[in-house]
């Protein structure tokens, strides 16, 4: 979690902590309280409220069946119906929709229009030829009228400007998120895409904005003060500057090769002087790329608008609107004027989650590359079981295993600075970023990384999403993370755009069952060697099974080794919810 350690300090530091509460009983209340006070609203947007449970529907449906066409309710089935309901009593949240959209009643119902059409050649392929290439790149979509998928950046009408400049960085040809997801976001499409990490997410939504900003300033230059026309927005700072980086290099490259005009961009980041930043707006912007905490406090002091805004993309989108931070999401959207293109990615993409945001968008494709939440194929994971005390000593034998660069992740900021010295101390070139880093700290180490200038990075799981380091081919987890999720993007680290990798992760008696069990699914699905320490955990006996005997994920977390009833991430979440409740204003973290 990127805050995780913020939280900690907080909750740490807290004289008296109040009495534990169950989840159940909590989330009852919770439920209890929050129903009285959105009855109202929930009615005029969701229609009159059911009155049964979906249990007792599904039992008066099937005895209004004639007898032999009646079947008893499995086990299995009552569970996954008992465990949709406790979903929908999770989530008591409003729709995702803005307040002004909900006060003036405006709903669109089709997606916005853009200038691009796919070619005539690929318009006239049939459904056939569609799905028989989606089948053979494993893309499975959800949603209406979902376009052709296209196989080249020519087919696609990319400018060649703009293929010379992804030729430039090694890229001849669209992965499989982008053969179906480039012609959804270039005809107007809001779209959720959901794909293993390293498999070029991010180029999906860039590129199309890049080309609509490039659009319209060609038919109507920005003016001071004006602007932006696109916006990004994701949970960390360093993946900002590395998603401004890309968009600035595609832009020049557009610019030099093309002849079209350079685009102007801005970051908008906690941790860089904001005056700094505002210089940027007064000239007019086209893009920015945010961190929520820093847009929201200059959308709130109206440093800028979203009037002109119609493209807007959510990076690591299922962390963006995650319990605690749905509502600075909701106050984003609020700055909206007029409709938008709202774009939502992540590798991980539990189903509580993708619910929620189905909600603000309009028409929307859901396109997936594989299981949200199944990790990269293209990484050998390796468990070791390794003592408490002997872990430091370990990982230096533990790095020789492949050449340099390697990331180290660990839970808490204090390990991150202990391995530092140690590995600095033993002769190891190496740098610690965590969030207790100054900005220009966490930036030079970074940097540093990237370049090579040292080996070994170690992080908290501030770096463990949506960061790019091209060289890595071994991610190291000094210890197992608390949630499933936060395992497979920090392998994710390595085995990127087609390459192999290693993970290698530290497991011992401080790690809990639970997360180990989810492990031992995930290397099962992966089909990765079990540790014989992993093999002799069982399943929990409330594991369900499909039709077709794969696990049903959890539907908080994506772990296969539990259900929601016995989720650890929403226990924990729950926990530090309630420890924070007294805590006021944004983490630090995001501004
Ligand atoms: N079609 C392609 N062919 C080869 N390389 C590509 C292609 N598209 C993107 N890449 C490169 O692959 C790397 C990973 O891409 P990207 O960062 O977009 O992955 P991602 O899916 O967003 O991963 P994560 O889930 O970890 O954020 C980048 O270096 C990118 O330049």
């Amino acid at each position: 979690m990127i805050n995780s350690d913020h939280q900690k300090t907080e909750v740490e530091s807290e004289p008296e902590q109040e009495e534990y509460v169950p989840i159940r009983k909590r989330l009852e209340e919770q439920y209890e309280n929050e129903n009285k006070m959105n009855e109202e609203d929930e009615e005029i947007l969701l229609g009159p409220k059911a009155t049964k449970t979906l249990l007792e529907q599904k039992i008066e449906l099937m005895n209004q069946q004639p007898l032999v066409e009646q079947n008893q309710i499995s086990k299995q089935e009552k569970l996954k119906l008992e465990e949709e309901e406790l979903l929908q009593q999770l989530d008591p949240l409003k729709p995702l929709l803005a307040v002004s959209e909900r006060s003036s009643g405006v709903i669109y119902k089709d997606p916005i229009k853009t200038g691009w059409e796919a070619p005539y050649r690929v318009q006239k392929m049939s459904q056939e030829e569609s799905n028989e290439l989606r089948k053979k790149l494993h893309i499975i979509v959800h949603g209406d009228d979902v376009c052709n998928p296209i196989k080249s950046f020519k087919l696609l009408r990319f400018p060649r400007s703009l293929v010379k400049g992804l030729v430039e960085r090694g890229i001849r040809k669209p992965s499989p998120i982008q053969i179906q997801g480039f012609p959804l976001v270039l005809s107007g499409r809001d779209m959720i895409g959901i794909a293993f990490t390293g498999s070029g997410k991010t180029l999906v939504f860039i590129l199309p904005i890049i080309l609509f900003c490039i659009d319209e300033e060609l038919k109507m230059p920005i003016g001071a003060g004006e602007g932006p026309i696109g916006l990004v927005v994701c949970p960390s700072r360093e993946l900002a500057g590395q998603i401004y980086d890309e968009i600035n290099f595609y832009s020049a490259q557009m610019h030099k090769h093309g002849g079209y005009p350079l685009l102007r961009t801005m970051l908008c980041i906690g941790g860089i002087d904001k005056r700094e930043q505002l210089d940027g707006i007064k000239r007019g912007v086209h893009i920015i790329v945010a961190t929520p905490g820093r847009l929201l406090d200059f959308l709130d002091r109206k440093k800028f608008d979203l009037e002109l805004c119609r493209h807007l993309a959510f990076d690591e989108a299922d962390r963006m609107i995650d319990t605690g931070f749905e509502e600075d999401v909701r106050s984003i959207l609020d700055f909206f004027r007029h409709q938008r293109q709202t774009l939502l990615f992540s590798a991980t993409m539990p189903k509580k989650i993708l619910n929620f945001a189905m909600s603000a968008l309009v028409k929307p494709v859901i396109v997936n590359v594989g299981r949200a939440g199944a990790a990269n194929m293209d990484v050998i994971q390796e468990v070791e079981y390794v003592k408490q005390e002997s872990k430091l000593i370990y990982l230096l034998e533990c790095l020789q295993k492949t050449p340099p660069p390697v990331i180290v992740f660990c839970e808490n900021r204090n390990d991150v600075d202990e391995i530092n010295e140690y590995l600095l101390i033993k002769g190891v070139s190496s740098v610690g970023i965590h969030s207790g880093k100054n900005q220009k700290e966490r930036n030079e180490a970074i940097r540093t990384f990237k370049d090579m200038k040292v080996d070994v990075l170690i992080a908290t799981d501030i770096a463990g999403k949506g960061l790019d380091f091209r060289q890595v081919q071994h991610v190291i987890n000094y210890d197992m993370p608390e949630d499933i999720e936060s395992y497979v993007h920090r392998i994710g680290r390595t085995g990127r755009c087609g390459k192999t990798g290693i993970a290698t992760t530290f497991i011992n008696q401080n790690s809990s069952e639970s997360i180990l069990i989810d492990l031992k699914h995930l290397l099962m699905e992966a089909k990765q060697r079990i540790p014989p320490v992993l093999q002799s955990l069982s399943d929990p006996e409330d594991v369900v099974r499909d039709k077709n005997g794969e696990l049903v994920e959890c539907a908080f977390c994506s772990g296969l080794g539990h259900r929601i009833t016995n989720c650890p991430k929403l226990e924990e979440m729950n926990y530090k919810k309630m420890q924070q409740s007294s805590i006021q204003g944004r983490s630090n973290e995001w501004l």
